[in-house]
């Protein structure tokens, strides 16, 4: 599915009670199968970009439209199900249920998809990221890598159309971060799905053809957002 965000606004009150505008985007999208790496600073809205993508944020102004479907008009549980069949996210902080295993996060998130829960397909991701001897492992019983990882197998697991990854490499090593993102995009690319990946990683950002800067689209000036150096800014 295609992601179209037309003249998006969207501002917070901070602590001391002021505004301050995250993003201010005249225009941003994604074609239907494109893979698009997300690079800025840290707290220049790109966390905050992916909600308004998925549903989550209802931005101040502006259209999100998701597969030639505006999802900015739906109502709330109208979206709600219409993510939740559609749309892959990879959380920052992963959100696994911590009363389930990483095998039952995994069918649970099929569950909430239109498709039936596939147990056959959920074992085979959850080995494909390197977890297949910790199927029933409860969260807090995981690092925090592999949680990472049960939440990337949690999101493809669902087939969505438009799959959107916060850091999803962020806890990992080396050989399971290459692995984690060859899935990823392979998964993506055979299936044509839509993928939106944020990443501070220049190894990441340099494996997709477009690499696209928040600052470059976003007009909002996040003057709290403090350069690092760990990558790809
Ligand atoms: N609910 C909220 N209320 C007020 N301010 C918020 C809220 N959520 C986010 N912000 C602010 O919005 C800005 C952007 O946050 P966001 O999480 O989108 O940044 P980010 O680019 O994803 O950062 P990082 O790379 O560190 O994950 C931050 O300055 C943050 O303080």
């Amino acid at each position: 599915m295609s992601l179209i965000l037309n003249q998006i606004r969207k501002a917070y009150v901070t602590p001391t009670g002021a505004e301050q505008v995250i993003l201010d985007i005249p225009a941003f999208s994604l074609d239907q199968g494109e893979q698009v790496a997300l690079v800025g600073t840290s707290g220049s809205g790109k966390t905050t970009l992916l909600n308004v993508a998925a549903g989550i944020t209802t931005p101040d102004s502006g259209t999100v439209t998701v597969g030639g479907v505006e999802i900015t008009r739906m109502l709330e549980p109208v979206r709600d199900r219409f993510r939740s069949e559609r749309i892959g996210y990879v959380f920052q902080t992963f959100n696994l249920l911590g009363a389930f295993t990483a095998l039952e996060n995994v069918l649970l998130g099929m569950s909430f998809s239109s498709q039936p829960a596939n147990r056959h397909l959920a074992i085979e991701l959850l080995g494909r990221v390197g977890l297949g001897d910790r199927l029933h492992y409860r969260p807090s019983q995981l690092s925090v890598g592999q949680q990472q990882r049960v939440s990337v197998a949690r999101a493809l697991a669902k087939t969505p159309r438009l799959l959107l990854a916060d850091e999803p490499t962020a806890n990992v090593d080396g050989p399971n971060q290459q692995a984690i993102l060859e899935l990823m995009q392979t998964t993506c690319r055979e299936n044509n799905v839509t993928l939106l990946l944020v990443t501070h990683t220049s190894e990441v950002a340099s494996q997709f053809s477009r690499v696209e800067r928040l600052a470059s689209f976003n007009q909002a000036a996040t003057s709290t957002s403090t350069p690092y150096s760990m990558g790809v800014n």
